[in-house]
């Protein structure tokens, strides 16, 4: 969310990323409601001095004065308590379309409505080049016995699988592995619930707009998150942070549910898009302002490139562009892993620089060293999703004999050169 003061004085700016992001939002119609919402308060605010005035003069009036003092009281009360439901409603939408309202892109970001218009930023590691017909993961998969991708579904449905034997201990290897990298960082590891309050998916932006891509539970108002993201922006939500606290670094570790709505069709073999899976996630709140935010941006970039290139996956780096990146994001880049079976690089991280567009939403608030409440940058990027990482993993590393030789930092954890 930007400030309403922000978007009085920018509405250019504002409207620009309205139009590159995509977003059906009239702005003409917010500034009106503003506009009535102010002229509404101040028509209250003289009404209560009027009424003020009144009360005021009661005790010195005259006693035959007094009915008519006091029904003249009355009637203002009675008109302010007209305007209050009528501001009320106002204020309502307003807060409604302001919740709509995208965060400005930063000026590098390529100009498009949707990925198609995304640039490759650069490009690391070594395709393989197999002197053998390489499997899919799936075929891997069902050579080595490492999961069940069929009978699992009779009970959880469509997108869901059930990893076995040694890949199911090469996931918990691997988020290990990144979780004592991030601890080594100075990220602070935070096994974080999926079970999250609609407020939660409001803070961070899903909410509203990407209701349908979230399981509910009605019973409880719950929802379960798609990613620790959620948890972990609305955690300090209502607090002050005092400025020595920051920047905050948490690793957040959960299990992340997504519905896939609009996906059908889309990755429905194997692991790449399932229903349920597990993230390590970086997670920043710094002080608001804008170099610290972009030093955080390239830190947990380069923490997640660094992760891949010790997995030796070749990966590319993303620039989003505007209609891609979404409204809460300043920036976004994502990474790409390549999948040898698709000869195609797949998003396997998401960075993102949002400043105080969720912090504004989430209520987060600091203070700094002049005793001003300000509210955080926040910031967030993959460190590790599983199963999907593991695509690239087990393709690019498979033998001609269809085994995975493991890269280097797995093996002591995994007991063996071999998956
Ligand atoms: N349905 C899914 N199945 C498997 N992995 C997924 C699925 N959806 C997302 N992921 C993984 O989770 C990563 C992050 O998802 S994201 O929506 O792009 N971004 C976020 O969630 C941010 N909080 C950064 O992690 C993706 O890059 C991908 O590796």
């Amino acid at each position: 969310m930007l400030s309403l003061q922000f978007i009085r004085e920018n509405p250019g700016a504002v409207r620009k990323a309205i139009g590159e992001k995509n977003v059906s939002l009239d702005l003409d119609a917010l500034l009106a409601l503003d506009a009535e919402v102010r002229a509404l308060k101040t028509r209250i605010d003289g009404l209560r001095a009027e009424r003020n005035a009144i009360s005021d003069s009661f005790k010195s009036a005259a006693p035959e004065e007094r009915p008519a003092l006091g029904a003249k009281a009355k009637a203002i009360g009675a008109e302010i308590s007209g305007i209050e439901s009528d501001l009320g409603e106002k204020q309502a939408a307003l807060d409604a379309l302001l919740l709509r309202v995208p965060n400005i892109p930063w000026e590098g970001a390529p100009v498009g409505p949707d990925e198609s218009f995304n640039t490759v930023v650069r490009t690391e590691g070594t395709i393989p080049d197999f002197d053998f017909t390489p499997l899919d993961h799936v075929a891997l998969i069902e050579k080595n016995d490492w999961a069940d991708l069929a009978r699992i579904t009779q009970v959880a449905g469509s997108r869901t699988y059930c990893l076995k034997g040694r890949l199911a201990m090469l996931e918990q290897a691997l988020m290990l592995w990144a979780q004592q990298r991030l601890a080594a960082d100075g990220f602070t590891l935070m096994t974080v619930p999926a079970l999250a309050r609609p407020s939660a998916f409001v803070a961070t932006g899903h909410f509203p707009g990407h209701e349908e891509e979230a399981y509910f539970m009605p019973a409880d108002d719950l929802y379960l998150a798609g990613t620790g993201e959620i948890a972990l922006t609305s955690l300090h939500s209502g607090e002050i942070i005092e400025a020595d606290r920051l920047p905050i670094l948490y690793a957040g570790y959960s299990p992340c549910f997504r519905r896939e709505a609009g996906s059908a069709g889309r990755d429905v073999r194997g692991l790449l898009r399932v229903h349920q899976f597990y993230k390590l996630e970086q997670y920043v709140i710094c002080r608001d302002d804008e170099e610290e935010s972009a030093r955080w941006h390239a830190r947990l970039l380069a923490n997640a490139e660094a992760m891949l290139q010790a997995l030796e996956i070749p990966y590319q780096v993303i620039e989003a562009s505007t209609g891609d990146m979404g409204n809460g994001k300043f920036r976004m880049n994502d990474i790409e892993s390549w999948v040898p079976s698709l000869g195609k690089y797949r998003e396997t991280h998401s960075c993102s620089t949002l400043h105080d567009w969720q912090a504004r939403r989430a209520n987060l608030r600091w203070r700094d060293e002049e005793r001003k409440v300000r509210f955080v940058h926040t910031l967030n990027n993959t460190a590790l999703a599983s199963p999907r990482i593991l695509v690239p993993l087990l393709e690019n590393h498979q033998t001609a004999d269809g085994r995975v030789k493991l890269p280097a930092p797995l093996r002591e954890l995994m007991g063996g050169d071999y998956l």
